[in-house]
C-alpha cells in the first residue's frame, strides 16, 4: 500500500546541505504496525512527513495504494491526505481556539461531510476516545493524554487506512502515554496501517516490523514479511 523507491529528501540551510533521506526504498503493506526507530537527525520525521504527503522528496518515487503521489499537484495531494492519512504529532497540533468536538469534526468540515454526518462521528468519537465529559473544553483545558486522545480522534475521524504518529508518547507521562499506545494499537487492530516514530524503546518493540533509521538510510528492518524475491 505505501511503495517507496529511491526516495532523496536534501534541506539546503545557507551553504551546509544536509541529505535526510538517501535514496530509500521501503514497502510497507496494509494493516501493518510498523516502528522507526534511530538517532537524532537520522530522517525519521523527515520519512513520515514525506509517507504523509506532508513533505515531497526531490527524487523518487512514491505510490501510495498503487497511485504515483509525488508529480500530483498540491490540492490533490491536499485531498488525499484528507482521506487516506491520518496524522498524531508529540505536540498534539490542535487549534487552540477550537473546542475538543470542534477539533475533531474540522477534517470532516474541510472534507465536506455534513452535519448531520459530522455530529453523529462526533458523538461517537468522544465516547470511543473517552472524552465525553470534555468535548466542550479548549486545548488548554485538557490534560495531555486528553489532548492526544482528541487528536487521534481528529486524525481518524475520516476513516483514513493509514495512521502516522510522530514520538505521540512524547510529551506524556507513562500511564497517559500508555493509554495513546491502546488506542493506536487497538485501531491497528480494527486494519488501519500504523506507523510510529519513537525514542521509547519499550515502545518501537511493540511493533510488529522495526525500522530503524541511521544516517538517511534504512539500516536494520526486522519482523516484517520480506519482498518478494524477483525469479522466485
Ligand atoms: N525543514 C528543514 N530544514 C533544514 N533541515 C532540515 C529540515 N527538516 C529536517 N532537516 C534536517 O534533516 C535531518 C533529518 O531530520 P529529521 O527531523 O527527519 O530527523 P529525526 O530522525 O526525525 O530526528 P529527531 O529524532 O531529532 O526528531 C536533520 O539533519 C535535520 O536537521
Amino acid at each position: 500500500m505505501i511503495s517507496l523507491r529511491k526516495i532523496r529528501r536534501e534541506f539546503v540551510v545557507g551553504d551546509e546541505r544536509v541529505i535526510a533521506l538517501r535514496d530509500v526504498d521501503l514497502e510497507i503493506g496494509a494493516g501493518d504496525y510498523v516502528s522507526i526507530m534511530g538517532p537524532s537527525g537520522s530522517g525519521k520525521s523527515t520519512l513520515l512527513n514525506v509517507i504523509g504527503l506532508l513533505d515531497r522528496p526531490d527524487s523518487g518515487t512514491y505510490l501510495l495504494e498503487g497511485e504515483p503521489v509525488t508529480s500530483l499537484g498540491d490540492s490533490r495531494q491536499a485531498a488525499l491526505r484528507r482521506h487516506k492519512i491520518g496524522f498524531v504529532f508529540q505536540f498534539f497540533h490542535l487549534v487552540p481556539r477550537l473546542t475538543a468536538a470542534e477539533n475533531i469534526e474540522l477534517p470532516m468540515m474541510l472534507g465536506g461531510l455534513d452535519l448531520g454526518e459530522r455530529r453523529q462521528r462526533v458523538e461517537q468519537a468522544l465516547q470511543d476516545f473517552g472524552l465525553r465529559d470534555r468535548a466542550r473544553h479548549r486545548p488548554d483545558q485538557l490534560s495531555g493524554g486528553q489532548r492526544q486522545r482528541v487528536a487521534i480522534a481528529r486524525a481518524t475521524i475520516m476513516q483514513p487506512h493509514i495512521l502516522l504518529a510522530d514520538e505521540p508518547t512524547g510529551n506524556l507521562d507513562r500511564s497517559s502515554g500508555q493509554d495513546v499506545v491502546d488506542i493506536l494499537e487497538g485501531l491497528n487492530s480494527r486494519g488501519i496501517t500504523l506507523i510510529v516514530v519513537t525514542h521509547d524503546p519499550d515502545l518501537g518493540k511493540r511493533a510488529g516490523r522495526r525500522i530503524t533509521m541511521v544516517d538517511g538510510t534504512v539500516d536494520a528492518d526486522t519482523g516484517g514479511t520480506p519482498p518478494p524475491q524477483p525469479g522466485l
